[in-house]
This record gives C-alpha cells, structure tokens and sequence, in this order.
C-alpha cells in the first residue's frame, strides 16, 4: 500500500490522521475513568464521532485491555497534565491550541477573566467539535475563537483574520502535532510561530529525540502491531502510514535556535512526578520524549 499522506490530504475525525485527534481523545476518557485526569469531554466528543470500537473503549464498554496499553492511559495523563499546567502558569490573555483536535481545554480549564482562546485545525475537524460540544450544552470557560485551517498553509492570515494580535504575548501550544508534519513543515511552523510571538509569549511542544539507527522500522512496526490489533476489532487506523519519519530537527534545539529559552521534562521524569509508575512496555520510547515549555525573551525574537 502507498502512503496515505500527501500535500494537501484531507480528513475528518474517522480518517486519516483526524483519526489520531479520536484515538486521543479516547485515551482521555479512559484516564478521566481511572482517576487520573478531569476531561468530562472526551467520551461525549469520541461517542459522536460514531467509531463504534473507539465509543466503546471511551464508554468503558470494551476493556482497554492489549488495544490500549497503559504505556497509552498513562501517557495521556501525563501529557494533558503537562498543558494544562503550562497554560495555567503561562496565565496570558492570548492562547493558540494549534492542532486542538478533541482537546477540551476552551471549555474545562478555569482561564483567567478576559482570555481568548483561538483553537486552530482543519475544518472539518473544529466545526465538529463546536456542534458536539454546543448540542451537549457545553459553554467554554474562555472567549473561544475558532479557526478553520491547515497548517501547511497560510494559517497566519486566517489567525489574524479571527481577531489575533501578534503585538500580545501568547501562549502556543502544539500538542500531538509535529510528527504529523512533514519535517520542513514543522521548522516552518516553529519560525511562524516565532514570528507572530511578542517578547514574553510561551510555547509547549513535544521534542522527540534524533531515532538511532534502525529505531524508525522499529516505530514502524510497533505501530503496525497497534493497528493491527485495531484491525482485527473493525477499526483501521494504519498509523505508521500517518506520521512522516525520516531526519528531523529536534523541536527543543531548534526553539532554542530561534532565541526561546526552554526548559523541559522527559516523559519518564513526569510520570515519577505525578507518581505514576514507569512505562513497561515502551517500544515507541515515548518515555524520552521530552515535553518543552519556551518563553521569548525581551531581547529575542
Ligand atoms: C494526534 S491529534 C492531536 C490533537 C490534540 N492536540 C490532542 O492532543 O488531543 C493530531 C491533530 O493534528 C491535526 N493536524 C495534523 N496536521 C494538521 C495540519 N496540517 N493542519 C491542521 N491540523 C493538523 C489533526 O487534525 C489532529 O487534530
């Protein structure tokens, strides 16, 4: 099979790598079940979106059993955590969640009085979102601005077009995204992101670090061990076929390059700080992604 992914796909939260917006928001509501985060969100947004295995893995209904290790349950605690902490410390008036998918920050985190919240995916994927979270009655706890767009593309102009002042320092963040971006892509949207943050904006992102030889076709295969166990449940999601692999810069490095100070915490560092224990089974090496807080100086940027 070729690859899925080109310039310019497409996709809705049941294809492609919208998919992965549904997977995650699912390991949400199964950690939200075991006590270890707070996302009354996630199993309404999985259950509308109408994958019957995904909606039964949320629900409860299907054990998370092999499908949804708890390297993953584990794994979406600490990361939500990790955002939600860095938003609530960063406490500035303007926030972009690049990449939102079925992330329910706008409507359950207790923002500061005046923020305005701008949640940036495709469209399909945003316009979903606000529908679901309206008909559930849901009010978001912020002033919520969505922009519908790709980041492949001119994503800035539709950012300023929904009221965005890049004279006001922001609070980024790119959670779950950089892997699904080709690796140029990904540089182009650190240098934008730089571009459009005034002295004492934040960002938060994931830094994965360089693979060793031959631990990509390791990735490769222990994704395809998770889709295929998908599989045989009816539900496809051929991960390896979504993410772009290849050479890379490291987000972390290449911020610091572009004049942010960040600081951050690896994966097995978080879980010992939030007292969950280590990951066991952990083929992805998802223990040393490192999960990045930058601030822009005054000088920089
Ligand atoms: C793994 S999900 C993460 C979603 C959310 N940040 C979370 O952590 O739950 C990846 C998200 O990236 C979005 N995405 C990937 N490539 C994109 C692009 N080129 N433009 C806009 N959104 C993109 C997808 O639509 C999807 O919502």
């Amino acid at each position: 099979m070729t690859s899925p992914r080109r310039d310019g796909d497409t996709w809705d939260l049941a294809s492609s790598v919208g998919a992965t917006a549904t997977l995650a928001a699912m390991t949400r509501a199964i950690a939200t079940r075991d006590a270890l985060l707070a996302d009354p969100f996630a199993e309404p947004l999985v259950r509308a979106v109408g994958i019957d295995l995904l909606t039964r893995l949320a629900t409860g209904d299907e054990p998370p059993g092999e499908l949804v290790g708890r390297a993953a349950i584990d794994g979406a605690a600490v990361r939500t955590r990790f955002y939600d902490g860095f938003f609530l410390d960063a406490g500035l008036a303007q926030v972009v969640i690049l990449a939102s998918g079925l992330d329910s920050r706008a409507y359950r985190l207790r923002w500061p009085a005046g923020t305005v919240v701008y949640e940036l995916d495709r469209p399909e994927v945003v316009e979903f979102k606000t529908r679901t979270l309206a008909g559930l009655g849901a009010e978001p706890t912020a002033e919520r601005r969505v922009v519908a767009a790709d980041l492949r593309d001119d994503w800035p102009t539709s950012l300023r077009a929904a009221g965005f002042d890049p004279a006001r320092p922001t609070a980024w963040s790119a959670e779950g995204l950089l892997g699904y971006l080709p690796p140029e892509a990904q540089d182009r949207l650190l240098d934008t992101i730089t571009e459009l943050s005034a002295p004492g904006s934040r960002v938060a992102t994931e830094s994965r670090p360089t693979p060793r030889p031959g631990e990509e076709d390791r990735t490769k295969q222990s994704l395809n061990r998770i889709s295929e166990l998908f599989r045989s449940a009816n539900f496809d999601p051929d991960m390896a076929k979504l993410r772009y692999f290849g050479e890379r810069n490291e987000a972390a490095p290449y911020l610091v390059g572009l004049g942010w100070e960040v600081a951050g915490r690896t994966v097995r560092e978080l879980l010992a700080e939030y007292g969950l224990p280590p990951l066991e089974q952990d083929a992805l090496r998802m223990a040393d992604v490192r999960y990045v807080r930058g601030t822009l100086g005054v000088t920089a940027g």
